[in-house]
């Protein structure tokens, strides 16, 4: 995937660092807004993926929609010109603060995921004389089937409102004269591959949704969430299927004409746009192991060592050369789990080959940490060269 030009220019920089590939960036973006548009469903980007400011300004530029986790999220949505009108703000604790903040700028949504939150909602926006638009998140209680640290929609998750809270929900919604009821929201994982699962999803929100409309509340917005995963052993083919993804709500979910349809996607349109380009720092030959020690550790990428995730590691430097020796890839963090992979097949490695972790586009630059104090971590696009 990488040209000799692109490795040529990786070695004369300082590493670690993310290298982002805006092109794909693109052609992911374009190719998801085209499948969307064929059923006129609407896609936020769930900026936790990813809100370096290069991606986010291609998100934007494309026209989608921006779905944040936290004040800072949505001031990030609002300063990189995101239109407020497409910012929904989402969070199991959302302080005051960060309410505030997000009514004083007129967002689109809260979605909202405890009968406290609507209640506290619905006084700070009476203080301000406003009308918050709220969907309320459901806790669907159905099984992604992705790993158990990231899924979000069973009963013994803390996000969303569980179903047996419907009913008081509704009382309070029908009481708070500063509450404008506009639609229900579901997330029940991330990373998710098998595709069945959004089935049950499409069940469960149209359940829920003709049990408000049941109610007297009219139901305008029925948003789905995100999760769709990225396939980690195939980073060189790099866009997923979004028109089978989509298909599934269309086929499955039941649309009233006045309803729309909306998705909080973030892997799946930033996860393989970036690589962490790092360089061998050690080579340790044990008796039972052998030991790549490299210049980026967990501080920079964590979800090796968060949830044991695999990401492709390849030696640029010995791409012409066989795959003859198994080394353990750890980082110079004083952590036992800093490891990027165990036993990873790759050409004979020495010192300052530089080496490319892919797929690290979602959940990597916005992860790291300066634990053990390290620097900032840098990124570079190919433009910059
Ligand atoms: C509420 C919400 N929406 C959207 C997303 C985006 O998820 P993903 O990056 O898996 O598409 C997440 C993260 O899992 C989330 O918590
Ligand atoms: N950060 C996680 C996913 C959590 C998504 C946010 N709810 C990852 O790297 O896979």
């Amino acid at each position: 995937m990488f040209s000799d030009k692109d490795i040529a220019h990786f070695s004369n920089l300082e590493t670690p660092f993310y290298y982002y590939d805006l092109e794909l960036l693109q052609n992911t973006i374009k190719t998801c807004t085209n499948a969307a548009n064929k059923y006129e469903f609407h896609v936020h980007y769930a900026m936790k993926a990813n809100f370096n400011d290069k991606v986010i300004n291609e998100i934007r530029q494309a026209g989608l929609g921006a779905d944040c986790v936290s004040g800072g999220e949505v001031r990030k949505a609002i300063e990189s010109g995101f239109e407020n009108h497409k910012v929904v703000f989402a969070g199991v604790g959302k302080s005051d603060k960060e309410i505030n903040y997000a009514l004083d700028h007129n967002i689109f949504c809260f979605n909202v995921e405890s009968l406290q939150e609507l209640e506290v909602i619905n006084e700070l926006a009476a203080q301000k004389q406003k009308t918050a638009k709220v969907a309320i998140r459901i806790n669907p209680n159905v099984d992604a089937h992705t790993h158990a640290n990231i899924t979000t929609g069973l009963d013994e998750n803390k996000f969303g409102i569980n179903s047996w809270d419907m009913l008081a929900c509704a009382e309070i919604l029908r009481k708070s004269a500063n509450l404008e009821f506009i639609g229900i929201h579901f997330h029940i994982g991330s990373q998710i591959t098998n595709l069945d699962v959004y089935k049950n999803l499409c069940v469960r929100v149209n359940e829920f949704a003709s049990w408000f409309e049941d109610k007297g509340f009219k139901v305008g917005v029925l948003n789905v969430g995100g999760g769709l995963g990225i396939d980690y052993h195939k980073p060189d083919q790099q866009i997923p299927d979004f028109e089978a993804y989509f298909k599934i709500f269309n086929d499955f979910l039941d649309v009233k004409p006045y309803q729309e349809v909306h998705f909080e996607l973030g892997r799946a349109l930033v996860g393989q746009c970036a690589s962490l380009i790092s360089r061998v720092l050690y080579v340790k030959n044990g008796k039972k192991k052998n030991f790549v020690v490299l210049d980026a550790g967990m501080t920079e990428l964590m979800r090796p060592a968060l949830y044991q995730a695999y990401h492709q590691i390849e030696n640029l430097s010995k791409k012409q050369e066989p795959a003859t020796v198994k080394y353990d890839i750890v980082g110079p963090i004083c952590e036992s789990t800093d490891c990027f992979g165990k036993e990873v097949l790759l050409p004979e490695t020495h010192r300052n080959d530089v080496f490319a972790i892919r797929s690290t586009g979602a959940y990597g630059e916005v992860m790291a940490s300066h634990y053990n104090l390290r620097e900032d971590i840098r990124s570079y696009t190919a433009q910059d060269f």
